[in-house]
């Protein structure tokens, strides 16, 4: 009996360069899937859900065949929201891994997702996750998961997205309440926290643990531009 055509909506699928975490500058193929459960104040990507449209609909093979006709070797899964779906989102992980072509699989979730049943079920080591906490500014903090903290393993990120002081005490006291392996990026909200400011902030407050997170791709083009 062959499996049943798993499909998800999508928003586009293009290659440039990783703008954020760690593997920044390294050439990276996205795959932005469509919706999200969160409607964060600040958010840059709102053609990714709801009043906005599904651009196209594809199968997890259809994906993958476009995603490996790029040449990258790093793959960012992100969104909306690209654990949306569950056991749908989950096959389509294991079909990227299951290529062989990545060094590095990076999944950008928002902290509204449990990451439980995603990090049980996929087993390959270069599958890495970067998880958002979202802070005041956001609107969103009441639903972040925080038994995530624990699960998120050393090669895993925890980003905060900081627009104000507010979210800078905010993200400095939930490191201090929740341990987790991960490394913790503190990241400035482009049109509100220069990010002169974050970098005094950050060695004001000793946070020698913290790596600054800037957008790259924010300051190669227009922070507006789409598909870069
Ligand atoms: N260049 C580039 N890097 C990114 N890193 C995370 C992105 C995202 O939208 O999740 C993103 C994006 O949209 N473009
Ligand atoms: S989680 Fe991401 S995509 Fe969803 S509203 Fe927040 S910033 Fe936008
Ligand atoms: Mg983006």
């Amino acid at each position: 009996m062959s499996s049943p055509v798993i499909k998800l909506p999508m928003v586009e699928i293009f290659e440039t360069v990783e703008g954020e975490g760690t593997r920044a500058g390294f050439p990276t193929v996205f795959v932005r899937l469509f919706g999200c459960n969160l409607r964060c104040t600040w958010c840059d990507t709102k053609y990714s859900y709801p009043p906005a449209e599904a651009e196209f609909v594809m199968s997890v093979d259809e994906i993958v065949s476009k995603a490996t006709s790029f040449g990258a070797k790093h793959l960012c899964l992100t969104g909306g929201e690209p654990l949306l779906y569950g056991d749908k989102s989950a096959a389509l992980i294991e079909a990227l891994a299951g290529t062989g072509r990545y060094e590095d699989i990076h999944i950008e979730t928002n902290g509204a997702i449990e990451l439980e049943p995603f990090i049980r079920r996929i087993t390959s080591p270069n599958v890495r996750y970067i998880m958002d906490y979202k802070l005041p500014d956001s609107g969103e903090e009441d639903k972040m998961a925080t038994a995530n903290f624990a699960l998120l393993r050393k090669q895993d990120e925890l980003k905060f997205v900081i627009g104000s002081d507010r979210d800078f005490e905010a993200a400095k006291a939930v490191l201090e309440r929740y341990p987790t392996a991960a490394l913790p990026l503190f990241s400035p909200v482009w049109e509100t926290m220069p990010p002169a400011k974050l970098v005094g902030l950050m060695l004001e407050h000793g946070l020698s643990h913290v790596k600054l997170n800037m957008q790259l791709h924010k300051i190669i083009w227009d922070p507006a531009a789409r598909g870069v």
